[in-house]
């Protein structure tokens, strides 16, 4: 299948208003796309089940299942699909709300246990009469190192990302997670210094994914230095962190209860922080800050192999994979407007309206493809 059957199957699918995802991993050539042919909901329980997962960030609440095997195009990508001028509607009203809450959060750090605190908002923006599979292609061309998708359910809604941040590789007893958090504009140089603020923010996430995969039979464990990573106009730090289990076949459901959601996210203590997060964010973040991707895909992956193995069956390394991106840079897709989806980790030496700023440059990129 070339990439443009798959994108005119899309457009097909939304037409008839049917479930259906396309999605491109970080640094891939390649799109995939699994389609439903009925609405059904199909809701993720075991996490033993097959397809694309799409989660809520509230982990009491279930994820939603597109089942099956993906679709993936044989050619590479090369449609060029520039990014627009458009520039993100910012609000005093907006403003004010979100340096308020940065305050309140300041004060909870400063009088309980609270380290740190993930706080987001909603921004709408209205948009003219475009195809969200449009959407999806100018971030598909424009954000190279992201999981760039586009979902759409309905029953649930159209929702479109690009984001820089993975939540857990897993393939067979081989896993790859990341920390990754501290925010500064890309101005053309990775050669940039960090401030003390970001380098502590992003070294809670790094122990606490650490201490959470400890409780796990872990076999090794690597932890790379911490890099600064370019996601579109901006740049974050990050950590890769990779191991084996022990055994394999490990319980993805606990896994997952383990890491999410990170400190990238939520915060630390996770409860503390999810708590304030219910009580003050004051609106639904819904997908947001969820993850979504690939649930138990068998694939052989093995990397370049002889004629005698690949005649070989016994040769073959078919395992099942699964690739959960955390839903960020996101958007959820109506025909008058997008609302877009943006936070920012508040610890002790967070400054209000810097904070406030980082939401409209985080914003930025996403309202740059519509
Ligand atoms: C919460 C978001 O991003 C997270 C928060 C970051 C930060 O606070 O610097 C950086 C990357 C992500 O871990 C978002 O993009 O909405």
């Amino acid at each position: 299948m070339t990439t443009e059957d798959l994108f005119s199957k899309a457009n097909a699918q939304y037409a008839k208003n049917l479930p259906f995802v396309l999605y491109r991993k970080p640094e891939a050539d390649l799109l995939n796309g699994l389609f439903q042919e009925d609405d059904f909901l199909h809701k993720v329980e075991t996490f033993e089940e097959t397809g694309f997962v799409f989660s809520p960030f509230d982990k009491d609440k279930t994820g939603i299942l597109i089942p099956g095997i993906p679709e993936v195009t044989t050619d590479y990508i090369e449609e060029k699909a520039s990014l627009r001028s458009t520039i993100i509607k910012t609000e005093s009203a907006a403003e004010a709300a979100h340096i308020q809450l940065v305050e309140k959060a300041l004060a909870a750090i400063q009088n309980s246990v609270l380290q740190k605190v993930v706080l987001s908002r909603e921004q709408s923006q209205e948009i003219e009469n475009v195809n969200p599979i449009t959407i999806f292609k100018r971030l598909l061309f424009n954000y190279k190192t992201a999981f760039v998708y586009i979902w759409h359910h309905p029953q649930v809604g159209t929702w479109l990302g690009a984001t820089p941040e993975t939540l857990l590789s897993l393939r067979g007893r081989k896993f790859e997670t990341m920390a990754l958090a501290g925010t500064q504009k890309f101005t053309g140089s990775v050669a940039v210094t960090w401030g003390d603020k970001e380098i502590y923010e992003q070294q809670l996430v790094t122990d606490e994914i650490i201490t959470n995969l400890q409780s796990f039979d872990l076999r090794s464990l690597h932890v790379g230095d911490r890099e600064t990573h370019q996601a579109g106009t901006l740049l974050h730090l990050r950590t890769l962190i990779s191991g084996t289990f022990n055994t394999e076949g490990q319980n993805l459901k606990s896994l997952l209860k383990a890491l999410h959601p990170t400190p990238a996210v939520c915060g630390l203590p996770r409860d503390l922080a999810k708590d304030f997060i219910m009580q003050e964010e004051n609106y639904d973040r819904a997908f947001y800050t969820g993850f979504l991707g690939e649930l138990n895909i068998l694939r052989d992956t093995s990397k370049k192999r002889s004629r005698r193995n690949v005649e070989n069956l016994a040769y073959k390394t078919l395992k099942n994979e699964t690739k959960l991106f955390v839903n960020l840079r996101c958007m959820q897709y109506t025909d008058s407007k997008a609302l877009i989806y943006i936070g920012g980790g508040i610890t002790v030496a967070s400054n209000p309206k810097l904070e406030w700023q980082e939401t409209v440059n985080k914003a930025q990129t996403i309202a740059s493809a519509l």
